[in-house]
């Protein structure tokens, strides 16, 4: 059911992309590239443009000026549905649905791979009966790889913040993406559920091998589990490194400066 490779996924680059709003340069010549398989977390004060630079590399907003490149494969301008089919899927910060069981959800993130085509699903041919089992099968999988598994068939609705935040996650991993885009996974989890959450995306990363682009306020969460982090200020990358080479920055600790840069909030 898995269409793509098991081979690392392609490096995704940003290459001096810029994005105006009237006046505003809300992205300056921003540059980073995310190494394959790796979390590469994105952070900065507010206002610094991460929400601006996630909506370029999902398609939802057209650069002024610069490219994004999974490998070869150019991404800049192309709509958000083809940006994901070719294998970058994003999660947004606020849960986007109460509707439907965490099924229904999930089948909609499968639906974008679907090949017997509406006609047929609609005629229940047995080609499309036999699609939508193994779409079903693996969107079950995926509900237990991000600890969601006995909650398959309950409505949305009923669950927990923490788990309604997972389904969104889950949405988005059941388009087989390489690179998953999560825009604040933890923002108004307590602790327990931001730690539950942390180990999930620890987990989604070595079990299916993707890259992750990580947006999060939360330090703790971001040390914990990125491998590189861009920071970003007023639209500018202003450093570039591991965890703790970013956070021992000067230029980072001055545009941090009061907003607790160091914390470690997250269990
Ligand atoms: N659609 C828009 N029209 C005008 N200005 C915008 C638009 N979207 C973002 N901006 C501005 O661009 C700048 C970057 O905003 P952005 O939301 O990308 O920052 P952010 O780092 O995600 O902030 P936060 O951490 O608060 O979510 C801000 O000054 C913001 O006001």
């Amino acid at each position: 059911m898995n269409d793509r490779t098991s081979a690392p996924p392609p490096a995704l680059a940003v290459r001096d992309v810029t994005v105006r709003f009237a006046g505003l340069t809300a992205l300056d010549t921003v540059s980073f590239t995310v190494a394959p398989g790796s979390v590469h977390a994105l952070i900065g004060p507010n206002g610094a443009g991460k929400s601006t630079c996630f909506n370029v590399l999902s398609g939802l907003c057209r650069p002024a000026a610069g490219r994004v490149l999974l490998g070869d494969t150019e991404l800049t301008g192309r709509p958000p549905h083809r940006i994901a089919a070719l294998g970058v899927a994003r999660t947004f910060q606020n849960i986007v649905t109460t509707a439907g069981t965490v099924a229904d959800n999930l089948m909609l993130g499968r639906h974008a791979l679907s090949r017997a085509g509406f006609t047929a699903s609609a005629l229940g041919l047995p080609r499309a009966r036999r699609e939508q089992r193994e779409h079903l099968a693996r969107a079950r999988e995926i509900a237990e790889l991000v600890g969601l598994g006995a909650h398959f068939d309950a409505p949305v609705a009923l669950l927990s913040y923490g788990d309604r935040k997972r389904v969104e996650l889950a949405r988005a991993l059941c388009l087989e993406p390489r690179v998953l885009l999560l825009d604040e996974p933890v923002a108004g989890m307590n602790g327990a559920e931001r730690a539950r959450t942390a180990e999930v995306v620890g987990t989604v990363r070595e079990q299916l091998g993707l890259s992750v682009v990580l947006v999060e306020h939360d330090m703790g969460l971001v040390m914990r589990l990125a491998d590189e982090v861009t920071v970003l200020d007023f639209g500018r990358p202003i450093a570039h490194g591991t965890p703790d080479e970013v956070r021992r920055h000067p230029e980072v600790l001055r545009a941090y400066l009061g907003t607790g840069a160091d914390e470690e909030d997250a269990a």
